[in-house]
């Protein structure tokens, strides 16, 4: 395609220049581009695919950046990225160097408002709206929101904050619900079915035919007829986002630029809370996609748009997530008592086959990870062993839920932190880096580190057993390559292992780390342990390296602030002990996206900036002259 058109706009304000007439030919256009970059770079590709025209509609219809758009989740925005100036840096989407696969209001100033994480985006649009007000501005706030997202308590907590007056002031907010019957898995919960009532139109009309019968006879009957000609919902029943204070308009297709654009334009003059409900296909336009959205909701990397994702030749390494999945459904022929619980993540926490396995015990409770985690406390607390798989940074929607409905309680809840530590092409939003700082300091809390997929499947065994709250962490795609033992070992509690003996230096690695660790240690013939526990912490271990040692080096691929590394430090001061200690791990900033191995290395976390780290704190053949109080 030579893409006329959208060579043409480098800004909304020249596609607000196209006659309506030639809309329907860019949003082709644009539908072309966003997939054949996508097909270079690898990223999310079905709910791009799926919100084309209604980028188009909004970018058309509002004078953006002035009325602000705040994009739910933003995974969706490439079209907008691609209207808004950035076209030409498709190529290097969500590179090191490149732009973000989310909105950034660094990147553009039409992204109003950062996301990653989902659910925020009425929150935020009712706050601009109301500081609209505040300030005296006329602009819109536009909230756009997939029925995915919708289903986390932080958007009915907006709606329920955003759809009443506050001192006499009610924001001009626009809440759009892109109901493409999807999340990355197939929807579940009941307002999923509810949706599904509305855009059959059964709970409309049934609303309609039931005020009427109660106005019957009575003299309201005729003003309710007479005025639900213009108004909807106000004397009926309405919708449930008409109860929570919002106009409700919908369902119209989201793809039909006719039905958008004008019903835009008359919510863009209408004053209050508006709710536009539109209906979209998930990959809309690429029939692989449509066919399959879970399988299409990204590309991982680059493909053939003539033939679509393709196996790899040579099988991929096993991940630790099907590590995960494995032990999962083997735990479970061994437990009755094991329930998993994954808040909208199947695929992604591999747990696909453990819900074909075990339906009854396997539970996708939504966007939901609050009440994932509360969930789970009251399995618990009935007998059940929960398994709650989550991802490191979704977790921490979750802490209150943890610290106050498990660990309190000290129930026996394993939490399984799948993307620990850097996870590459999303970046800082879905990072895993605060989660060992973070349960660490809760008491009742173990927090277990594996090393490798062995260790993996070892530990999830551990934690399984252990009669209290546990984390077991583990990164996102492969590790090591040490093939997991199929038969299940606990792990001695709280104890880690020397795994190579040298001298001076003593490197104790938490995690996956370890094995760049042992090819530094190599070169500086320093001494490594596989500390396994950052929770209960072997201060034996930690007592006896720096006793035998002159410095100690901690290193996790988690944040250096409150990590384990601090966990060390914390050990040796109670303990008396004074040695110099380097703690290597991730930087008190937000790491980009990119190659995460490229990142790790941009870290210093790879064995080749492990060994300078050491080099550069204690000398290329370590002399560190130890305090007298040593230990
Ligand atoms: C708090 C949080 N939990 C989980 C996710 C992972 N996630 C990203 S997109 C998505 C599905 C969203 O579905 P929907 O909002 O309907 O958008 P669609 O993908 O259908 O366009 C999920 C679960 C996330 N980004 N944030
Ligand atoms: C947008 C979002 O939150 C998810 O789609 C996320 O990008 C999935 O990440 P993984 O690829 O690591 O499962
Ligand atoms: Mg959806």
């Amino acid at each position: 395609m030579d893409y006329t058109l959208l060579k043409g706009i480098d800004s909304p304000a020249d596609l607000r220049r196209l006659p309506r007439t030639e809309l329907r030919k860019l949003a082709d256009e644009l539908r072309a581009y966003v997939l054949e970059s996508v097909s270079k770079t690898g990223g999310h590709l079905g709910s791009n695919l799926g919100t084309v025209e209604l980028t188009v509609a909004l970018h058309y219809v509002f004078n953006t950046p002035e009325d602000r758009l705040v994009w739910d989740v933003g995974h969706q925005t490439y079209p907008h990225k691609v209207l808004t100036g950035r076209r030409d840096r498709m190529g290097g989407l969500r590179q090191i160097g490149g732009i973000s696969g989310f909105p950034r209001r660094d990147e553009s100033e039409y992204d109003t408002f950062g996301t990653g994480h989902s659910s925020t985006s009425i929150s935020a649009a009712h706050g601009m709206a109301m500081a609209a007000k505040l300030k005296g501005e006329n602009r819109k706030a536009v909230a756009i929101i997939g029925d995915g997202s919708m289903t986390a308590g932080m958007a009915f907590e907006a709606l329920n904050n955003a759809g009443v007056a506050h001192g006499g002031l009610l924001g001009d907010v626009l809440v759009i619900l892109n109901d493409n019957d999807m999340s990355i898995s197939p929807p579940v919960g009941a307002l999923n079915k509810y949706l599904a009532r509305l855009m059959s139109g059964s709970i409309y009309s049934a609303a309609r035919e039931g005020a009427k019968s109660v106005l019957k006879n009575t003299p309201l009957y005729e003003f309710a007829r007479k005025f639900e000609e213009h108004t909807k919902g106000m004397v009926v029943p309405g919708t449930i986002f008409e109860e929570f204070g919002f106009n409700y308009v919908g369902p119209i297709d989201g793809h039909d630029l006719d039905a958008l654009i004008p019903t835009l334009e008359n919510l863009r003059d209408k004053k209050g809370p508006q709710f536009l409900h539109i209906v979209t296909k998930k990959g809309a336009g690429y029939k692989l996609a449509e066919a399959d959205p879970v399988k299409y909701h990204a590309a991982s990397g680059k493909f053939d748009p003539a033939v679509g994702f393709v196996k790899p030749a040579t099988p991929p390494k096993t991940t630790f997530t099907q590590v995960f999945g494995d032990w999962l459904c083997d735990m479970a022929e061994q437990d009755q008592r094991l329930v998993g619980i994954t808040p909208a993540m199947r695929e992604g926490s591999g747990m696909v086959e453990f819900h074909k396995r075990f339906p009854q015990r396997y539970h996708d409770v939504g966007i939901a990870e609050q009440h994932s985690v509360t969930f789970a406390a009251g399995l618990a607390c009935e007998g059940i062993k929960p398994v709650v798989a989550i991802y490191s940074t979704f977790l921490q929607r979750a802490y209150d839920q943890m610290v106050h409905d498990v660990a309190i309680q000290n129930l026996p809840v394993l939490f399984a932190l799948d993307r620990a530590g850097l996870v590459g092409a999303d970046g800082a939003t879905h990072a895993g880096n605060y989660d060992i700082a973070y349960t660490r300091c809760i008491p009742n809390m173990a927090v277990l580190t594996p090393a490798d997929e062995d260790e993996c499947r070892q530990a999830l065994y551990t934690g399984f057993l252990h009669d209290g709250p546990v984390t077991v962490r583990y990164p996102r795609g492969a590790g090591a390559g040490v093939v997991p033992v199929k038969a299940m070992t606990a792990q001695a509690w709280g104890r880690g292992e020397i795994r190579r003996k040298g001298q001076r230096i003593a490197v104790l690695a938490f995690g996956t780390l370890l094995y760049p660790a042992l090819e530094a240690a190599e070169r500086l013939d320093a001494t490594v342990a596989n500390m396994r526990f950052v929770k209960p912490l072997d201060t034996e271990l930690v007592a006896e390296l720096a006793r035998t040692h002159d410095a100690l080096v901690t290193l996790e691929d988690g944040c250096i602030m409150g990590g384990a590394g601090s966990a060390v430090t914390e050990a040796l001061n109670a303990a008396g002990i004074h040695v110099p200690v380097l703690q290597l791990g991730l930087p008190d900033e937000f790491v980009e996206h990119g190659d995460p191995a490229k990142l790790m290395s941009l870290c210093g976390l790879d064995a080749a900036g492990i060994e300078a780290s050491i080099v550069k704190r204690f000398g290329a053949k370590p002399q560190v002259v130890r305090s007298s109080a040593a230990g």
